[in-house]
């Protein structure tokens, strides 16, 4: 059972993290990094793996200029359905196009369709234990400077935990995520095709620049 005073600390801790992001003007929450981050970069062609109901895809149509297009993939459709009237509200469906598939076969047809290096930006909040397949994929679809983000790189810190000390009961809780996590942090850090930032917003988030 959940300690009532875990839950009271947990509630405490995420309060005094957003004051202290307020304050300090940084960025909250990966959705707030994502607006900044894009029009930084004055991005206008991205591309979102894992929508869901779409609270990371209005935060990027928000933040893009209005002829720019973010693609999205998503197998679930009726999650995606059940974010757009918000996305409509706000006017900016029109920045989307929504791709009803996994994201192996969706970035696979666009590189056969020639859209190889077109990319400013890439979000990856989906299935875990392809992100490294994404990042093989994604490396050749962004344009040399672009950027590839994958979301969730902390997974609650336990990334940086041994084995040892997670109870079982945790280890049940968190999955396997934990160690495709873990192998994708290890495989970016060693890989020599991009720049990498890990910030410790949200669940972690890990920004890639690809070099060459
Ligand atoms: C954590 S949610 C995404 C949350 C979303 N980015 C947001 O900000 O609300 C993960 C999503 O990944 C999708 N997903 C799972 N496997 C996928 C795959 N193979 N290709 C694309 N999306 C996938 C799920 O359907 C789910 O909607």
């Amino acid at each position: 059972m959940i300690n009532p005073k875990s839950i009271y600390l947990c509630i405490i801790k995420i309060s005094a993290k957003f004051i202290f992001r307020s304050v300090m003007n940084v960025p909250a929450d990966e959705g707030q990094l994502l607006s900044m981050m894009l029009k930084l970069m004055n991005a206008k062609k991205t591309i979102e793996v894992g929508v869901f109901t779409g609270y990371s895809l209005l935060a990027t149509a928000l933040a893009l200029p209005d002829k720019a297009k973010v693609i999205a993939i998503d197998p679930d459709r009726e999650a995606y359905e059940v974010g757009l009237p918000f996305i409509e509200k706000a006017g900016v469906a029109h920045k989307i196009q929504f791709v009803n598939s996994d994201a192996v076969t969706a970035i696979n047809q666009l590189l056969q369709n020639g859209e190889e290096g077109t990319f400013d930006f890439a979000f990856v909040d989906a299935d875990k234990e392809n992100y490294i397949n994404y990042h093989e994929l994604l490396l050749k679809l962004v344009r040399v400077g672009g950027m590839i983000a994958y979301d969730n790189t902390l997974w609650s810190g336990t990334v940086a935990l041994a084995d040892d000390d997670l109870s079982q009961e945790w280890k049940d809780q968190i999955g396997e995520n934990r160690i495709f996590l873990r192998n994708l942090n290890t495989f970016l850090a060693n890989d020599s095709r991009i720049d990498l930032a890990h910030l410790s917003i949200g669940d972690g988030l890990s920004l890639c620049r690809r070099l060459h």
